[in-house]
């Protein structure tokens, strides 16, 4: 089986096949998960509330997913692995590429970072020097301090056209996936439509390129509550191989998301 690279996500996009993301965080799931059919595996900087516990992304450090995603890397035959760059590790492009090249080191094949305008530089000089990006916009999860909690984005017309404007951008800039997070659904496919690279959503309705989705939800075992986009697996199938094939089969057919995880 071959690998999945950015080439083999544009190509699902041009041929209207959707394609399935999970964040993994160690080597005996990323295994499961990959063989299952995920096709990209994200070491989420998710790891700060569902594996260490905190109410928020911010504590963590690249030395954390940098050691998760060695175990990943590990696990992993068949997807596409993406490392999250942590609060703060990207501020400048000079910061950016000393913190992605442990990263890369590390296993990863594609970064991602948080960020619209701001970040265009830093995009363009990673993808120069041999970085892939990934860039991620709407809700950030980064900044939740300044929007004041995890609030769905672009909601009125000046931000959502400014989210399609940075969307835009990014990609001229050089980034090959973008991630949209918790958008009206809306919003999510005229970005869709709009780029060329695949988009993959969060919490962004059913017309993006790919899904993604943190694995804890997926399996019914983040603490407290699951954000209202997401979807336990779990319960309808009772074994995790089957919850994540469950997955894969619901959004390649369309099924999920459906209305109820999708905002207007
Ligand atoms: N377990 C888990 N799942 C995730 O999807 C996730 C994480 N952790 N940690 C990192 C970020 C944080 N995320 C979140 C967390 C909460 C909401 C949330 O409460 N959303 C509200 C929307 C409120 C509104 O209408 O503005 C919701 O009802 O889902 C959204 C994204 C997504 N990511
Ligand atoms: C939810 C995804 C997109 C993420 O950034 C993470 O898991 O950290
Ligand atoms: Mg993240």
């Amino acid at each position: 089986m071959s690998k999945v690279t950015t080439s083999t996500l544009l190509k699902f996009k041009q041929e209207g096949k959707k394609f399935t993301a999970l964040t993994a965080y160690d080597a005996s799931f990323a295994a499961a998960f990959d063989s299952e059919g995920i096709d990209v595996l994200l070491v989420g900087d998710s790891l700060g509330m569902v594996l260490q516990g905190h109410s928020d992304t911010l504590p963590v450090t690249v030395e954390d997913i940098a050691y998760h995603t060695r175990c990943v890397h590990r696990g992993i035959e068949r997807a596409l692995l993406i490392a999250d760059m942590p609060f703060m590790s990207y501020a400048t492009p000079e910061q950016a590429m000393t913190n992605a090249t442990v990263l890369m080191q590390a296993g990863a094949n594609m970064v991602k970072l948080e960020g619209g305008e701001w970040l265009l530089e830093t995009v363009k000089k990673l993808t120069e020097r041999g970085v892939p990006v990934c860039a991620h916009i709407g809700l950030t999860p980064q900044s939740v301090h300044v929007f004041g909690g995890f609030k769905v984005q672009g909601r009125d017309a000046e931000n959502a056209q400014r989210i399609l404007n940075e969307a835009k951008a990014l990609e001229a800039a050089g980034a090959q996936l973008l991630v949209i997070e918790c958008i009206p659904a809306s919003l999510a496919k005229a970005i869709s439509d709009a780029l060329t690279i695949p988009v993959i959503g969060i919490g962004a309705g059913k017309d993006t390129d790919g899904q993604i989705l943190v694995m804890h939800d997926v399996l019914g075992i983040s603490s407290g509550y699951i954000p209202r986009f997401s979807k336990n697996y779990l319960k309808q199938t009772g074994e995790i191989r089957a919850a994540v094939r469950a997955y894969v089969d619901e959004v390649a057919s369309g099924t999920f998301p459906g209305a109820e995880h999708t905002f207007n």
